[in-house]
């Protein structure tokens, strides 16, 4: 079951955020982007993370703010060099997550050659639910995610279309990155994202496992 318990454990020592990016091939292609023949990371800031009742924050600088719902895996145990065969045990658990994604300011970002920061890890682009156990989500490569914005369904994907597999991240993650207690991998969004605005309502899930709302401010 979700734990918030947990979660503000994990809250408190404000571990790592490491995104994967075109994940979903259909993703990669609604983007215009090759599908990868090897894992994109970027990472989130601590003051990424915002939780269910603060208002997700539009930067100043965007006027193409995207949702993106994903499959958070929070690690239980840190590791280097984890081999994919036991990568699983270094799980804790899983966490529903949006990757809040300045559209526009991304793109200027990759025809200049610059790093995704401004438009990636910004102070609220990294909602997170509740930690779900590990016993709750079976296998975690088929469940559904969804996202609706005022209650028009806008993502539903299975996580079954991963291009890369769990295990598989946290050991290619675990040989550049150590892992620790509490750091959260975002596993990349399915196809359908698109632009919200102020005031818009955003309700995502995981099957009929977990939800969680957020609301769209400006920020001031
Ligand atoms: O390359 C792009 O245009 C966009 C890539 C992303 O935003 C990648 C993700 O964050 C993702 O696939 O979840
Ligand atoms: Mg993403």
């Amino acid at each position: 079951m979700a734990s918030s318990k947990n979660l503000s454990r994990f809250w408190e020592w404000g571990r790592k955020i490491i995104c994967v990016g075109r994940n979903y091939a259909e993703h990669a292609k609604e983007l215009k982007n090759a599908v990868p023949t090897e894992p994109v990371l970027f990472l989130k800031t601590p003051s990424a993370y915002v939780r269910e009742g603060a208002p997700i924050l539009m930067p100043y600088y965007t006027n193409s703010l995207h949702h993106e719902v994903e499959l958070g895996v929070v690690i239980g145990k840190g590791g280097k060099d984890i081999a994919q065969s036991s990568a699983m045990d270094h799980v804790e658990g899983y966490a529903l997550c949006l990757d809040m994604t300045a559209r526009d300011v991304q793109d200027q970002c990759k025809k200049k050659g610059l790093p995704w920061t401004l438009a990636k890890a910004f102070d609220t682009s990294c909602p997170v639910s509740d930690l779900i156990s590990r016993e709750t989500i079976k296998d975690p490569h088929n469940i559904k995610i969804w996202l609706k914005v005022n209650d028009v369904l806008r993502q539903e994907g299975s996580t079954s279309s991963m291009i890369f597999s769990i295990p598989f991240l946290i050991s290619y993650i675990s040989r550049v990155i150590t892992l620790e207690e509490g750091d959260l991998i975002l596993t990349g969004t399915p196809k359908g994202v698109a632009a919200v605005q102020e005031d818009d309502e955003m309700v995502a899930g995981i099957d009929d496992i977990i939800s969680m709302r957020f609301r769209i401010k400006k920020q001031l």
